[in-house]
């Protein structure tokens, strides 16, 4: 059975002119990010240059500076409709995996209903985890612990997805199995994941920026055609590939 997460409808997101200062040191100012609605974009750049920061803000977790702007489609506040997978797993070791998958449930105070738990066994199937739903994280490896976290994040019904790199724990095999689950499970969803791999960005992301510099600007968005999960052997994947590798290296 495949879990797929509920349809609704898609929201575009704009940060524009983010500015943030920390300890002294302009991590960015007039940096600005358009997330087109029900597309996934996905940022790159090297270690340190702000890119858990500009999610961070996005999530409500960071205070930019003005004239820092975040603009959604719908003119209504982002507050609520985020969900947020961060770059450590944040399980909670009493738990079980299941009920970790069902914590945003738990947290509304809401007793998650039969339909609810079904659709967490089903994600966790997806991720390749069922007869693991009564463990405790301690008994999982790294990359377990981060596909019940990505397990979770899909089962928050929320417009908006951000994932900081989310895979960076898999094996190779395993990865790219969980980058077509993402593709396919957030089908529709606004996303915005940060990843240091280039080829992982092309195969699920529509719009691809690369972060630089300090102050950091961002690059032009590079998009490679076609439906994603694009498979690693796709022409135009490869062709961007080497413009990618390149924005990396400047
Ligand atoms: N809460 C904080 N207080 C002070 N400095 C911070 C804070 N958070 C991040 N920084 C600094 O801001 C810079 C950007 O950090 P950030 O985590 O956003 O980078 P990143 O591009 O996501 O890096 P990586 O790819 O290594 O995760 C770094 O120099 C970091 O040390």
């Amino acid at each position: 059975m495949h879990a797929r997460v509920p349809a609704m409808t898609p929201l575009s997101v704009t940060i524009s002119r983010a500015r943030l200062t920390y300890g002294g040191t302009l991590l960015f100012s007039d940096l600005t990010l358009e997330l087109p609605a029900g597309r996934t974009t996905c940022l790159l750049g090297p270690s340190g240059v702000g890119k858990t920061t500009l999610l961070r803000i996005l999530a409500g977790l960071a205070e930019p500076e003005p004239p820092t702007e975040v603009v959604t489609g719908d003119r209504q506040p982002l507050a609520g409709r985020i969900a947020y997978m961060a770059q450590q797993d944040l399980l909670l070791p009493w738990l079980t995996v299941l009920d970790n998958v069902l914590l945003g449930d738990r947290l509304r105070h809401r007793r998650p209903d039969p339909a609810r738990v079904e659709q967490a066994r089903a994600l966790l199937d997806r991720v390749g985890l069922t007869g693991r739903e009564r463990d405790r994280p301690a008994a999982l490896s790294g990359g377990q612990k981060q596909r019940v976290a990505l397990a979770r994040t899909l089962m928050e019904d929320k417009p908006l997805v951000l994932m900081d790199e989310p895979f960076s724990a898999l094996d190779a095999i395993t990865r790219l199995r969980l980058q077509e689950t993402a593709a396919e499970t957030l089908a529709g969803r606004t996303v915005l994941m940060v990843t240091h791999d280039p080829l992982e960005a092309l195969r699920i992301g529509d719009r691809l920026h690369v972060m630089t510099g300090r102050p950091a600007v961002m690059g032009p968005a590079l998009e490679p055609s076609g439906p994603v999960p694009r498979r690693v052997d796709d022409p135009d994947l490869l062709a961007h590939q080497a413009e990618l590798l390149r924005r990396l290296a400047e």
